[in-house]
């Protein structure tokens, strides 16, 4: 059952400092999230299919940075990439990471039609054919892709590739031969598309967003380990990490554009 993130029971919520105000772009045109309102979508019979091709033996380690638990990759050569969808070029994975709630009645960054889902996977990519290093794509326009995938709780999906990565979140700082990041993402081709920014700082306006329509499922036991991740460093007054999601930003001038009918 996903129950509709009304704005009250958001008034409540205590923010991060990294999500406080003023976490403004002064002259912002293209800030990220956005509410996703599909009726206003527009379907691009353009658009083609995104071609996701990772290679598992690519991923480093897991960590948690702060502000999320993060799992990084080898971008030294083009061995993990993701091409087509709305991209010109391919994109390189650099790491994937997730936003996630204290309950499960909100927790992800995009919102469909008004509606949080409990938790939000990012797939950052860089685009290597353009920029030198990822540093600079950062800075640019067309330099990062983000591939965002809903969760969904249902508790009788144990969802087996997620579990890899809870298993490794008590001892974070943990060392993994393989993982194929795309047991995440749904086989479900759909996805929604815009230009938008980083939600965390730097903010910058760089990343096109790939929003995938249809959510992974999870089982509430794995969603619990992520609020079982702390925000603060050892010997520091404990704060679990949730609520680890950034305000929606205004549509401005952009239009969402749909892979799908
Ligand atoms: C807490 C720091 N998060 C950011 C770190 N990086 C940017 C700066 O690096 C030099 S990044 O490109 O890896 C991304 S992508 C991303 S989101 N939530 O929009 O997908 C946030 C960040
Ligand atoms: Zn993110």
């Amino acid at each position: 059952l996903q129950v509709w993130g009304s704005p009250d029971s958001l008034h409540r919520l205590p923010v991060h400092p990294l999500w406080q105000s003023p976490l403004t772009i002064p002259g912002g045109t293209r800030q990220s999230p956005i509410n996703i309102q599909w009726r206003d979508s527009v379907y691009d019979p353009f658009l083609k299919p995104l071609k996701i091709s990772y290679d598992p033996t690519t991923c480093l380690h897991i960590w948690n940075n702060g502000y999320s638990f993060l799992v990084e990759f080898d971008d030294s050569a083009d061995r993990s990439i993701i091409v087509g969808g709305p991209l010109e070029n391919q994109y390189r994975l650099k790491q994937f990471h997730f936003h996630w709630g204290a309950i499960n009645e909100w927790g992800s960054e995009h919102t469909v039609d008004s509606k949080f889902y409990p938790a939000e996977l990012h797939l950052v990519h860089w685009n290597a054919v353009v920029y030198p290093t990822f540093e600079e794509a950062v800075m640019e326009g067309n330099g990062l892709a983000v591939i965002g995938v809903f969760l969904k709780v249902n508790s009788l999906s144990h969802h087996e590739g997620l579990q890899t990565l809870v298993d490794a979140l008590p001892a974070v700082k943990h060392k993994f031969d393989v993982f194929d990041p795309s047991c995440l993402i749904p086989s479900c081709p759909d996805y929604w598309t815009y230009a938008g920014s980083l939600t965390t700082p730097p903010l910058t306006e760089s990343v096109t967003w790939i929003i995938k329509k249809k959510p992974i499922e999870v089982d509430e036991n794995q969603l619990e380990a992520f609020r079982m991740l702390l925000f603060t460093s050892d010997g520091e007054e404990e704060k679990r990490m949730v609520d680890n999601f950034r305000p929606l930003q205004p549509l401005m001038n952009r239009t969402v554009r749909s892979s799908f009918q």
